[in-house]
């Protein structure tokens, strides 16, 4: 069991064109009442430089020396038996996330919580974007479809998951690449449509039930904002229609914390920068609403330790 006492919070703050502004939230954990300290690591500053054309993906310079960062910075956070939060920030942040998290605890398993599976490869990327693409990188399986050669920024990465090891939930946007892999993975995946026909709880517990059927493997959540419903998460960068409401991503959030198991979150999309002055309100709410769950405040009331009646 991790020691949750602890958290990291490492603000993935950059201007790198896709990797976006982070958001501070740790000081709303401590009040939080859950009893958690937490140990705030303070931002991540990148270099930005003018980056090569495309080369199969966009900012492969920049966003491999980021992620690289990253990584190194959430294995020491794990290695700390810190229950590590990244918030960031472009999804592609993962990669390092995910990297660092499996140095140090090499037994994970992956909760991919998304409205897109992020799992193209840099040659059926429609878009470039990294952010697209950081499962590609990541899972042994698809090692062989990265052209590493092309890619010298992220010579430092290696492979560290099973595709055995994903189980997605809040799917509604894919593209013809990942629909194949998904497909030809057999990987757990539960998109809008599962949710409705199941019901959240349902679908979280047949997720776990995947990737951690004997409940001794340290869970990796990679929770992307636009996951949930674009009404409650307007600033994000690729919002789309009919997603997880607030209440579902809650449940998830509380669920995860009951197994005891979560070892890193990464809280990611969130940009200040896009949609209304509401829509900016409403979406770091959310996060924070999300995260604060993460780390054990229910809904139905904490009990404080040691509290007694006046
Ligand atoms: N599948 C699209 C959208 C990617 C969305 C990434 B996000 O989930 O991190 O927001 C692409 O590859 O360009
Ligand atoms: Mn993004
Ligand atoms: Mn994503
Ligand atoms: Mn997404």
């Amino acid at each position: 069991m991790k020691n949750i006492l602890g958290i990291s919070v490492l603000n993935v703050v950059s201007t790198v064109p896709q990797i976006i502004i982070s958001t501070t939230v740790s000081s709303t954990v401590t009040t939080a009442n859950t009893g958690h300290n937490v140990e705030d690591r303070g931002d991540l500053n990148f270099d930005v430089f003018k980056d090569d054309p495309r080369n199969y993906v966009l900012n492969p310079k920049a966003v491999g020396a980021a992620t690289k960062k990253v990584s190194k910075a959430v294995e020491q956070a794990v290695r700390d038996n810190k229950l590590t939060v990244t918030l960031g920030g472009d999804h592609s942040i993962s990669i390092g996330t995910i990297h660092g998290h499996a140095r140090a605890e090499p037994n994970l398993c992956l909760l991919w919580i998304d409205a897109h599976a992020d799992i193209n490869t840099p040659l059926t990327t429609p878009s470039g974007n990294i952010h697209g693409t950081p499962l590609s990188f990541l899972v042994n399986q698809l090692k062989d479809t990265i052209p590493w050669a092309a890619l010298p920024s992220f010579d430092w990465l290696q492979p560290c998951l099973n595709i055995t090891d994903i189980a997605f939930v809040g799917l509604r946007d894919l593209d013809p690449g990942e629909r194949y892999i998904l497909q030809k993975f057999n990987i757990t995946s539960f998109s809008i449509h599962e949710v409705d026909r199941f019901g959240i709880h349902e679908v979280i517990a047949r997720s776990l039930e995947a990737v951690n059927p004997k409940g001794d493997r340290p869970i990796h959540m990679s929770f992307d904002i636009d996951s949930v419903d674009p009404a409650a998460t307007g600033a994000t960068g690729t919002p789309v229609p009919g997603g997880l409401t607030f209440r579902e991503g809650m449940f998830i959030a509380e669920h995860v914390y009951r197994t005891g198991l979560l070892s890193a979150l990464d809280l990611v999309e969130v940009n200040p920068e896009v949609g209304s002055r509401q829509d900016k309100v409403n979406t770091v709410m959310t996060a924070v609403e999300v995260l604060t769950a993460c780390l054990g405040k229910k809904r139905e009331g904490n009990l404080l330790p040691g509290y007694q009646l006046p």
